[in-house]
């Protein structure tokens, strides 16, 4: 290994399937050394946040002795997910995870009897969907009332790391904006917990987490762990936040995200409060705003549709009318919690390639339909988009997003831009610089470009008009 030019800085993304962890020269954006251990997500939809850490464990030894030099560690986490600690920061049980939909009545209820649509879109940013914590606290106080009475700490996945490695678990122990804005109890109006919310679902917010604001340190970490003793740890934030951070993406950008999740989001100057509920509006990791759409069925559910027709990922085929709504998971957008997949249009001549590309379509599909409520109307729509995620490897999703949406396409050179954002705020952190000025620096939004191709409206009607068509079927709890 060459010397690095600038300090090393270590960057994570625990997110639903695995943790990544990075060793990054903070002054080039380098990568050094580089790790990764899965987790195992229950039927249930459950994690146990003890696996993450010891994921973590094992990531940061696969980065080998150079671990051992960092000076600063920053986590990225998948959003959303309900980590309950006792008084000795054990988990209470499982974390109930973003994609878990059992919290769709409590969800519907809340919304309803704090004013509404609108009053959650204008408060606290967002409509909640079934993914935000403020829904599973509630299914959690009413199915295991035991559990949420033997809570004394309710973290975020980022949160719950972050806490584990700067030994503040329970007392002491933080948050950020970014990941915050994603709970339902953190007002975007006020930047700050809404008081009227915790109330109403009965959660002292002496159980959570301060939030620490952009620039400044959530700790140091303690003695016994890979990393050296003592050194910086960054406030952290969601996964989709530190995508952002990663890509040091200004606003306008639109990024497409192809991971466990379906993401589409840009960065923009004004809080966003979409009341149709399709557009979370959450905050960035810094003093903006990430407007975001995310579908819970994406990469997993196409490979499920691969794996149940036999073939290989990228064995699409053109052709034929099949239609495939994947939303084997329930669906985040559109607002279908209760759905199932579906899958219409077959005649005797449909071959399975046919109808995994028709997999791939519907994914895409609910993603694209949410872009322009994501991007400002006055936004290029000539503007590429940014393809990352694990998905982006995949000639059969980058295609897909090129047909489907008639824009250019880039896929940033630079892999794991979660791991990567998370090393640019530890980076910023160390280096008293805006985090995302410090990406841009590294050139990570730097890739092939794809030129426009027509927009394949057909297939586009076809969609929705299945959609349509099955209204009730997919509706029905
Ligand atoms: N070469 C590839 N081609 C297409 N898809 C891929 C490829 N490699 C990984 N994937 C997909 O990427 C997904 C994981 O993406 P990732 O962004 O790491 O997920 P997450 O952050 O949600 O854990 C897998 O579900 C897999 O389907
Ligand atoms: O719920 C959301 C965003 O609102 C998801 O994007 C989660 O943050 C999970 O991310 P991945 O594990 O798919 O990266």
């Amino acid at each position: 290994m060459a010397a690095p030019d600038g300090p090393l800085v270590v960057g994570v993304d625990s997110s639903t399937q695995s943790t990544k962890a990075l060793v990054v020269d903070a002054a080039t954006g380098t990568v050094v050394a580089r790790g990764q251990a899965p987790h195992v997500v229950s039927p249930e939809g459950d994690s146990d946040p003890g696996q993450w850490w010891q994921a973590l464990g094992e990531a940061l030894d696969q980065c080998g002795p150079v671990v051992r030099e960092a000076a600063a560690v920053s986590v990225a986490g998948q959003q959303h997910g309900l980590v309950t600690l006792d008084g000795e920061g054990r988990p209470v049980r499982n974390a109930l995870l973003w994609n878990d939909t059992r919290s769709a009545p409590q969800r519907e209820r809340l919304i309803e009897e704090l004013g509404g649509a609108q009053w959650w879109a204008r408060r606290a940013g967002s409509v909640p969907p079934t993914s935000f914590t403020v829904t599973k606290w509630a299914w959690l106080r009413e199915h295991e009332p035991q559990a949420a009475a033997a809570t004394r700490a309710v973290r975020l996945p980022h949160d719950y790391l972050t806490g584990r490695l700067t030994g503040q678990e329970v007392s002491g122990g933080t948050t950020d904006r970014g990941d915050a804005s994603g709970t339902g109890w953190w007002s975007t109006e006020s930047e700050a917990y809404d008081p009227e919310i915790l109330g109403h679902v009965g959660l002292d917010p002496e159980l959570l987490p301060r939030v620490v604001p952009a620039g400044e340190p959530a700790g140091t970490v303690r003695s016994g762990l890979p990393l050296p003793e003592g050194i910086l740890v960054a406030g952290g934030t969601g996964d989709n936040m530190a995508g952002a951070l990663g890509l040091g993406l200004l606003p306008g950008r639109p990024v497409l995200s192809l991971g466990t999740s379906g993401t589409v989001y840009a960065v923009a100057g004004r809080r966003p409060a979409d009341d149709s509920g399709v557009v979370a509006g959450f905050a960035d990791a810094g003093r903006n705003w990430l407007p975001l759409a995310c579908t819970l069925n994406c990469t997993v559910a196409v490979d499920r549709f691969a794996a149940l027709l036999g073939l290989d990922r990228e064995a699409v085929e053109a052709g034929g009318e099949a239609v495939v709504l994947p939303f084997l998971d329930g669906e985040r957008t559109p607002d279908l919690p209760y759905a199932s997949g579906l899958l219409t249009g077959l005649r005797h001549d449909t071959t399975g390639g046919q109808v995994l590309q028709a997999a791939y379509d519907g994914a895409v599909f609910a993603l694209l339909e949410a872009l322009d409520r994501v991007l400002d109307a006055d936004a290029d729509p000539a503007e590429p988009i940014l393809l990352i995620g694990g998905g982006a490897r995949g000639v059969a999703w980058r295609e897909t997003v090129r047909r489907l949406s008639g824009r250019p396409v880039v896929v940033p050179r630079a892999q794991e831009l979660v791991a990567l954002g998370a090393a640019a705020q530890a980076a910023g952190l160390l280096l008293g610089r805006d985090a995302s000025a410090v990406a841009r620096e590294w050139n990570t939004a730097e890739g092939p470009a794809y030129e426009a191709v027509d927009r394949d409206e057909a297939a586009l009607r076809r969609l929705s008009t299945a959609l349509d068509d099955a209204g009730a079927l997919l509706s029905r709890p």
